[in-house]
């Protein structure tokens, strides 16, 4: 079984605004409620693509009860510890250029904290636990690392998308599969990357450190795959892009729908990429026929 663990999901509340005012009233042209957070986008995709999956997480208020109903609606397996407070509603707002405000989220207690780590006792070998997005700030930081002690205890992989010390930390722990895009490896790293060939050298790092894969996603310029020994590229599918959000979490979720399926690395990177760009180029997360449908246009190269 794969599990996303979704720490602080949302409603993604996508607003569309023309000839944006900073300081006078806008009126919206367009708005849209979708059920958000990295590791439920993970789930969508999946589920999407014909792969069993369960969402879990914190969910709170009426805002969770939202989420919830719309992943039901999906028939999408859930398994949400419920907290006191509102899940998050994070602003993405469309105005020419896209711009976000992501919410804090809500406090969680220690005892709904517990009841997390209590899912984690039905692990077994050969599933995989997908972490994705930012920590609520009252879980503290080091909440990623008792996922992970859970997970290993078990016999289960794990997968991470997160940023900083809490990525660091995970890599020695050997994840499966690490996906920054070139921004947050140059954050990582404190540097500032010219080319291809220098983000390969700093995502080759992340190897070093641990991690098992490592795509590095460049947006519309492409993605580099990283083995052991081997560096692998990707062109992107062409389309006309409307929406960004969650590019990233079809990648992951399409690399690994594929890879579970015993498809090999080659095809989990070329389902990976046909995922990111569909959803780029769709308003809402993209349809599993359309992910099908560009998988035909990534072509991958190998470097010497
Ligand atoms: N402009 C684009 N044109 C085509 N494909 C794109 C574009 N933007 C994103 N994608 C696809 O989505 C994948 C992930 O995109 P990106 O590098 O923006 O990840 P990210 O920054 O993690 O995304 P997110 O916006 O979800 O945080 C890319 O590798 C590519 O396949
Ligand atoms: O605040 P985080 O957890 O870093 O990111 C949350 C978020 O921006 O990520 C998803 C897109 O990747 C959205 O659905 C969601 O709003």
């Amino acid at each position: 079984m794969i599990y996303t663990v979704t720490l602080n999901p949302s409603i993604d509340y996508i607003v569309e605004v023309q000839d944006f005012k900073l300081d006078g009233l806008n009126r919206m042209t367009r708005d849209l409620k979708l059920p958000g957070g990295k590791g439920i986008n993970v789930s969508r995709i999946l589920n999407r693509l014909g792969t069993k999956n369960t969402a879990v997480g914190f969910l709170g208020g009426f805002t969770g009860r939202y989420v919830e109903e719309c992943l039901q609606a999906e028939a999408i397996q859930t398994g949400f510890v419920k907290v006191q407070q509102d899940t998050r509603i994070n602003i993405k707002l469309k105005h020419g250029e896209e711009t976000e405000i992501n919410g804090l989220g809500p406090v969680i207690r220690e005892e709904e904290a517990e009841e997390l780590l209590h899912l984690l006792d039905d692990l077994k070998q050969g599933d995989v636990l997908v972490l994705s997005g930012s920590v609520p700030p009252s879980l503290g930081e080091h909440f990623y690392g008792r996922l992970i002690e859970g997970c290993l205890k078990h016999g289960a992989e794990f997968v991470i998308d997160t940023t900083g010390t809490a990525l660091m930390k995970a890599l020695p722990h050997k994840p499966l599969l690490v996906k920054p895009n070139h921004h947050e490896l140059e954050e990582l790293f404190d540097v500032s990357l010219k080319d291809k060939k220098e983000i390969a050298v700093y995502g080759r790092k992340l190897l070093e450190l641990g991690a098992q894969h490592v795509l590095v996603s460049m947006a519309g310029d492409g993605a580099l795959l990283l083995t052991g020994t081997d560096t692998y590229e990707a062109n992107v599918p062409a389309g006309k892009v409307k929406n960004s959000v969650g590019a990233g979490d079809s990648m992951i979720a399409g690399f690994i729908s594929s890879w579970s399926a015993g498809q090999g690395l080659l095809e989990a990177f070329r389902t990976g990429v046909a995922s990111g760009s569909a959803t780029a180029f769709s308003d809402d997360l993209a349809a599993g026929e359309y992910i099908m449908e560009l998988r035909s246009q990534v072509q991958i190269t190998q470097w010497n």
